[in-house]
């Protein structure tokens, strides 16, 4: 009898996710706090992952960025596990993050701070140039010291110097921190922006509403591992049915949402609570301007030829619909922020409502122009996007006002970095973590190495002086008991220092090799 097994065999557009967690463990003073991590980031996503306060997400992007060890379990970027690779060695690759409390130098000006970017090798005026653009708010203020700054003008600069690096990966903890759900918005909003250029984005956040609408994938974590992950739509509706034992459906998400408090997950343990109002927390936040599809006209917008506006004046809601649109232009009615955040409110309870977020809510057609309320493109914000496919836009989606100019046809996101970061990765050295035990044996080795050459000299030196006279056999015993010593301390001395040296540069040999004969540069 013959067994056939049928293998599945990947597809060529498969590719392995940017960054991905592996059962990661990670422990403060002995005590465990991650027990286990699994998390992959598609390349070009955004994956939001939420929690409430100490389930260990800023552990968990300390443990990605290199800043914590992990006592367990793997990290890998771009196809090469790069557990132990130095923080600054991954930064320098393009892994950038952006800590909790925004880490600004509050006495350096906010000129000075952007220019610790300049360690990727830019130019003071490249930074600038690269930034101010998108923070004009920035530009007025680089010569106020930064701690003198807004929260949320700081928690700017923090943004502005991780682009200013030109990140392949971006890990951003609580971006929300003490900020006003306005400004939050605001920043998300950027967030959207940056991962349009093909950025991968890992945030973590407390606040789900607006994190959920900017994210491809999102995550839910409690008590150091992840419980759930799957679109937004579905954690949303996951964390609905946990927390109000309801059916967790879309339509009894969508019912509150209008109320305009944001939400946010709290306590610790394997169950948060949700401080009120708790509905408005389960309809991910359609921030216009953000989420794959808006990404994607962006991106097609930028193909095209057209100067992608990449401005972000506070208020922003005129960009924010023009990004839907697929064109530069402002809209005409969008320069009231608080309309703007009720706008995003009643798009998200709709969009929720109908299980895909979509923005034509009536707020916004009672806010915006004729064209805009028919811009069914703002459908897709809670699409997926998984593994660099591109987001995908409803067929027979108006892409402009009847009576504007046309706007390009929605396109993929840019591309995601990953072949230019798997090359660079494949040529990073990671120290290996040596043990005070191999430091020990190294030493150990050096002292038999030179206790060796010193008892074959002695015995040499020995046998051709008359004081001690030593017979030949004596000499050739002694001698060789030198040698000895000296082999064994050398294999030591081998063993625990060069191996580290010789398996590193060995792992770059293979890993440039499978580079070389794998994945091709894309052509764009
Ligand atoms: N430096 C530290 N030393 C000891 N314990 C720590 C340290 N940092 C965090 N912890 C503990 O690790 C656990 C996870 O903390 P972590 O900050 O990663 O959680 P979090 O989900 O990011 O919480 P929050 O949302 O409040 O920032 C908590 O119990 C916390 O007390």
């Amino acid at each position: 009898m013959t067994l056939t097994l049928e293998l599945p065999v990947p597809g060529p557009q498969e590719a392995p996710p940017l960054l991905e967690l592996r059962g990661v463990k990670a422990a403060y003073e002995q005590v465990e706090v991650l027990h286990g991590v699994d998390l992959a980031v598609p390349a070009g996503s955004v994956l939001a992952v939420l929690g409430p306060n100490g389930a260990g997400k800023t552990t968990m992007l300390k443990v990605a960025s290199g800043m914590h060890p992990p006592s367990g379990g793997d990290i890998w970027l771009a196809g090469r596990c790069v557990t132990g690779a130095a923080p600054v060695d991954l930064a320098r690759l393009g892994l950038c993050s952006i800590p909790e409390g925004r880490g600004v130098f509050p006495n350096l000006t906010v000129s000075e701070n952007l220019w610790m970017a300049s360690y990727r090798g830019m130019s003071r005026s490249q930074i600038e140039e690269r930034v101010f653009p998108i923070f004009p708010r920035l530009k007025e203020r680089r010569r106020q010291a930064a701690g003198t700054m807004s929260g949320g003008e700081q928690q700017m600069l923090a943004m502005a110097r991780a682009i200013a690096t030109d990140p392949a990966v971006l890990l951003i903890d609580e971006l929300s921190m003490g900020l006003a759900p306005l400004v939050v918005e605001q920043l998300f909003e950027i967030v959207a922006r940056i991962a349009g250029t093909g950025v991968t984005v890992l945030l973590v956040e407390q606040f789900a509403q607006t994190a959920l609408g900017v994210a491809d994938l999102a995550a839910v974590m409690t008590g150091g591992r992840i419980t759930a992950v799957g679109t937004p739509q579905e954690i949303a509706a996951g964390l609905h049915s946990a927390y109000l034992g309801g059916d967790g459906s879309a339509e009894e998400a969508a019912g509150a949402a209008e109320a305009g408090e944001t939400p946010q997950l709290k306590g610790t343990g394997t169950a948060a609570t949700l401080v009120a109002p708790v509905d408005a927390a389960m309809a991910p936040k359609a921030l216009p301007g953000s989420g794959p599809a808006a990404r994607a006209a962006e991106s097609a917008t930028a193909r095209n030829g057209e100067a992608a506006d990449t401005t972000v004046a506070l208020p922003v809601a005129g960009d924010r619909y023009s990004a839907y649109l697929g064109g530069g232009e402002q809209g005409t009615s969008g320069s009231d922020p608080d309309s703007a955040a009720g706008r995003g409110g009643a798009g998200a309870g709709a969009g929720a409502g109908q299980g895909k977020a979509h923005g034509e809510s009536s707020g916004v057609s009672q806010g915006e122009s004729q064209g805009e309320s028919k811009g069914e493109t703002r459908g897709e914000v809670m699409s997926t996007n998984t593994a660099g496919v591109p987001p995908t836009v409803p067929a027979g989606t108006p892409a402009a006002p009847s009576d504007g100019p046309p706007a390009p046809p929605p396109g993929p996101p840019a591309e995601p970095r990953t072949h230019a970061l798997a090359q660079e990765v494949a040529g990073l050295r990671i120290k290996p973590p040596s043990t005070t035990l191999d430091t020990q044996l190294m030493w150990l080795g050096v002292v038999l190495l030179v206790a060796g050459i010193g008892t074959g000299l002695g015995a040499y030196i020995m046998a051709h002086t008359t004081r001690l006279q030593l017979t030949q056999n004596d000499a050739i015993v002694v001698g060789l008991v030198g040698v000895t010593i000296s082999i064994a301390g050398m294999a030591l001395f081998i063993r625990y220092s060069l191996s580290n040296f010789l398996r590193f540069w060995i792992a770059r040999l293979i890993a440039t090799q499978q580079q070389g004969g794998g994945q091709q540069p894309p052509t764009s």
